[in-house]
């Protein structure tokens, strides 16, 4: 098996020794490529071509930016046979994870260590027993543009808090489980708790407006809290359709009886006359009066208007 090999030496628990061992085992299994990436967007860059240059995988050593990345380039190839999302799973190379960043929310959703050596040792053994598991993604478009996630999209306050902690990255911070929930507290007191801007609509859906915030998932976990998963769709999964949660209220007293809710491994909804949630959806699309802060797989992508949001089933093979 030919595999080429994307590092970000940014990511938060990359460093070169570990780096280095795990290079050395990972190629002792596979005939393998390292690639370091320089800048952002270029995991998709280098992933669009792997098709193309005939690899059979793509494994990533990074997080959540990076795997997103790599995934978006697996399924728009350059100079590949399969069109742009086109063509089934088994028609692109697969994806191997290693997890190096700080969240590593897809990995453990996947069921695999946190530690990026024990992850390793995991990959290896799916290797040799050529496991493999087909997964679902979302797609998220907006004006002309699509981009394909793999476990959470967000629109409205989950996304401010995320563009405020990549600020605080920006200026040197770590992004620890203990920063997220100080920014999101500290953004709480200064985010429009009055004018809800969404609505929710979607073929066979009842319109819902008055939505502050929507988190959208395409599995369970949508993160974690250190080890603690936090789960506001619990039924979400690869091998279903997308989920969502919405909030109309972000009242103190609504958002901690939710939050109380979501966090661990719950099997039953939330429930609370504030919340709007869909469950296994096709596809559905959340218009804004005024633009809203949105985030795929944890990565702040700026303000929208409107965004509709796709299931792309069976769309990828993880080696695991
Ligand atoms: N050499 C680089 N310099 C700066 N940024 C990079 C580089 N390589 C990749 N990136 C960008 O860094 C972003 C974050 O990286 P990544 O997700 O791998 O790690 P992380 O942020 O530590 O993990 P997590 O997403 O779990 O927080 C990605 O969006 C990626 O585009």
């Amino acid at each position: 098996m030919r595999a080429m090999l994307l590092v970000n030496p940014k990511a938060t628990t990359t460093n070169a020794r570990t780096r280095d061992v795990l290079i050395r085992a990972l190629g002792a299994a596979v005939d393998l490529s390292v690639e370091e990436t320089g800048y952002r967007g270029h995991a998709a860059t280098l992933a669009a071509t792997a098709h193309a240059k005939g690899f059979d995988a793509v494994a990533v050593l990074g997080g959540d930016g990076t795997i997103n990345e790599a995934v978006n380039g697996l399924l728009n190839p350059v100079n590949g046979r399969v069109g742009s999302g086109g063509g089934g799973a088994d028609e692109r190379p697969g994806l191997i994870v290693i997890p190096g960043g700080s969240a590593n929310v897809f990995a453990r959703g996947l069921g695999l260590p946190n530690d990026p050596v024990q992850a390793t040792g995991a990959v290896l053994e799916a290797l040799r027993e050529g496991r493999r598991r087909v997964v679902g993604l979302g797609q998220a478009s907006w004006g002309e543009q699509s981009r394909y996630f793999t476990f959470c999209s967000g629109m409205g306050f989950d996304a401010e808090v995320i563009r405020a902690v990549e600020g605080l990255r920006g200026a040197g911070f770590r992004a620890t489980p203990a920063r997220y929930v100080t920014t999101m507290l500290r953004h709480y007191f200064m985010t429009d708790r009055r004018n809800p801007p969404m609505t929710l609509r979607g073929p066979g859906i009842p319109e819902v407006d008055g939505v502050f915030l929507a988190i959208i998932c395409n599995t369970t976990p949508w993160t974690y809290i250190g080890d603690q998963p936090v789960s506001p769709t619990p039924w979400a999964s690869f091998e279903t359709g997308l989920d969502l949660l919405g909030l109309r209220r972000l009242g103190m007293a609504a958002i901690l009886r939710t939050a109380q809710q979501i966090v661990g491994e719950p099997r039953s909804l939330p429930s609370g006359g504030h919340l709007t949630q869909l469950h296994d959806e096709a596809e559905f699309t959340l218009t804004a009066s005024r633009p809203v802060a949105f985030q795929l797989d944890g990565d702040y992508l700026g303000e929208r208007e409107q965004v509709t949001y796709r299931s792309v089933p069976a769309a990828l093979q993880v080696l695991l």
